[in-house]
């Protein structure tokens, strides 16, 4: 007790009311619209601001990028995960990198870099291109077969089952068949799995999370892993079958090995770089394993759910989306004329408007939206902007104690509008063209300075890939399709799991949907 009250506190950093002592504000960063409450206070208070946890506990919402770039950077291995949210990876994951902290996540990601290179994410474009193409066919059959030539479409589902089977070639050689079999195991179990389990949390499983933290380790696995709960089922059978499936590849992979057969997809190369290391840094067959839960989960509904939004964006202003598509037919005339067939990436290098659209999407729907981390020690944080305190006090660095809880808001720091501009509310692809936007004093993320695929240390790894994919399906689909609002797209939500889904007002129960009407596009004016 004497040690919680003579430690250094964050009390006088400013922040909103919190009208329950039990859950804090946690409802209503948790329980609305992704951004929503973090949009406000960073308007108000900027890019610190002290919020309520349960029981009255402080914790900082962080969106300052000096801040960040300390966490995440300069200080990375000092600010961990939390306890009780790496319950929640674990429960997803396993204890694969996503999980793993410190000198563990070095070893980790030792052993996974050799897969995640610039020339092994470019190898993959026409692979991309190929399961887009295939979405692309079972379009043109379902639209073929109607009256009047156009469908209501279920962007999200296609999308999320083309990912599936992307990564699964990608990243292990190994055919998911999601596009062609709908009832694919692996595919329907993943399907849902975050709204069932994340989506529209309860006050009392807001407590439970908030409990988890004050129970030992072992305990806090028994309950997560024992807990009778329809959405822990769910995630516990997703990691069943993704487990069999993956026990299965990585003993394909080590004879392959053994025989001198290694193929050249990620895991391939991730068992290959694991056998060079010594028995120390190794990763056993439980982390091997994790890894791949790990991939198929990072790397198919993220991206599909960028997707989503991307289309979403494109149906709400039909500008946006002519000027795409009159780009994407230019480069294939161009392609064309050259006598070959299909894009390179020097060609997707050369849309600009493309890019814009594509930075523009991650900026504005940043799908992972938030990020977790404690501090290992009393610690100072770096301000790019001075606060002042609640005493009057101004100041530009901010000591914070050893346990304190940081909540990274990704969805608000990606609408700063000193570093994107007043209209940062606004989905807008000029900014990226127009030359408005000002180079940051304190660059954090790894790609067009979003905060999307996080940064420093615990960068994404696979944001070479998902870019590169997102590129391929925005190519593939707009240039043979129109996408338009229906009256349900009208009521989209941005539904707040681990990974952001669109769900429709009023209809959330029938979990993550996106129903767009699709047309074939006209070439009349090509
Ligand atoms: C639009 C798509 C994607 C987004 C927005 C995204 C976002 C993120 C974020 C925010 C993190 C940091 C998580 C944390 O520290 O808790 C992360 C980590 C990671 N992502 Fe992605 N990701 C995407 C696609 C992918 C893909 C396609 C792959 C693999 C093929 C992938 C693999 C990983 C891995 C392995 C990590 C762990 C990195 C580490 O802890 O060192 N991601 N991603």
């Amino acid at each position: 007790t004497y040690r919680h009250f003579a430690r250094i506190s964050v009390a006088d950093v400013p922040g909103p009311e919190s009208s329950s002592w039990l859950l804090g504000n946690m409802p209503q960063l948790f329980g609305g619209q992704v951004g929503e409450a973090e949009f406000k206070w960073q308007e108000i208070y900027g890019g610190v601001v002290r919020i309520k946890a349960s029981f009255g506990e402080d914790r900082l919402l962080v969106t300052d990028p000096k801040a960040l770039q300390y966490i995440y950077h300069t200080s990375g291995y000092r600010f961990h995960k939390q306890p009780e949210r790496i319950e929640l990876t674990r429960m997803i994951s396993g204890r694969g990198i996503l999980w793993a902290d410190g000198n563990d996540h070095k070893r980790h990601r030792k052993v996974m870099l050799p897969g995640f290179g610039t020339p092994e994410a470019k190898a993959l474009l026409p692979l991309f291109f190929s399961y887009a193409a295939q979405i692309g066919t079972k379009w043109k059959d379902i639209i073929g077969a109607t009256a009047d030539q156009s469908a209501v479409l279920d962007v999200t589902a296609w999308a999320s089952r083309a990912t599936l089977d992307a990564i699964g070639e990608a990243a292990f050689d190994y055919r998911f068949g999601a596009m062609e079999n709908q009832d694919n195991v692996v595919g329907t179990a993943w399907g849902n799995v975050f709204m069932d389990t994340f989506g529209s949390p309860s006050d009392a499983s807001l407590l439970a999370l908030s409990l988890l933290q004050y129970v030992p380790r072992g305990i806090r696995e028994f309950l997560v892993d024992h807990v009778p709960s329809a959405g822990l089922q769910h995630i516990r059978y997703t990691a069943q079958v993704t487990t069999k499936v993956a026990r299965e590849l990585v003993a394909s992979k080590s004879a392959a090995l053994l025989q001198g057969k290694g193929t050249r997809d990620i895991m391939s190369l991730l068992v290959k770089a694991n056998a060079s290391e010594n028995e120390k840094t190794k990763l056993n067959e439980d982390e091997l394993l994790s890894q791949m839960r790990t991939i198929i989960m990072a790397g198919h509904e993220t991206t599909a759910n960028s997707f989503s939004w991307a289309v979403l964006e494109l149906a709400r202003q039909p500008q946006i989306q002519s000027r795409l598509r009159s780009e994407i037919r230019s480069m294939e005339r161009t392609i064309q004329a050259r006598g070959s067939y299909g894009f390179t990436t020097s060609d997707i290098q050369s849309m600009p408007y493309l890019s814009a659209v594509v930075k523009e999407v991650l900026r504005f729907h940043p799908v992972s939206f938030n990020n977790f981390r404690q501090s290992l020690t009393d610690d100072v944080l770096p301000l790019s902007q001075p606060i002042t305190l609640q005493s009057g006090e101004v100041i530009t660095e901010l000591p914070v104690p050893k346990g304190m809880k940081v909540i990274i808001s990704i969805a608000a720091y990606n609408r700063n509008k000193d570093l994107f501009g007043h209209d940062a509310h606004i989905f807008n692809p000029e900014r990226w063209l127009d030359g408005s936007m000002r180079k940051p004093d304190a660059p954090v993320g790894a790609y067009a300075n979003l905060l999307t695929f996080a940064g420093g240390l615990r960068t994404c790894m696979g944001w070479r890939f998902a870019v590169l994919e997102l590129q391929a399906f925005l190519i593939e689909l707009l240039s043979d399709f129109e996408f338009s609002l229906t009256p349900e797209a009208m009521r989209i939500r941005r539904e707040a799991c681990i990974v952001m889904v669109p769900t429709v007002e009023g209809r959330r129960d029938e979990g993550a949907q996106l129903p767009l009407r699709v047309t074939v596009a006209s070439r009349e004016y090509d």
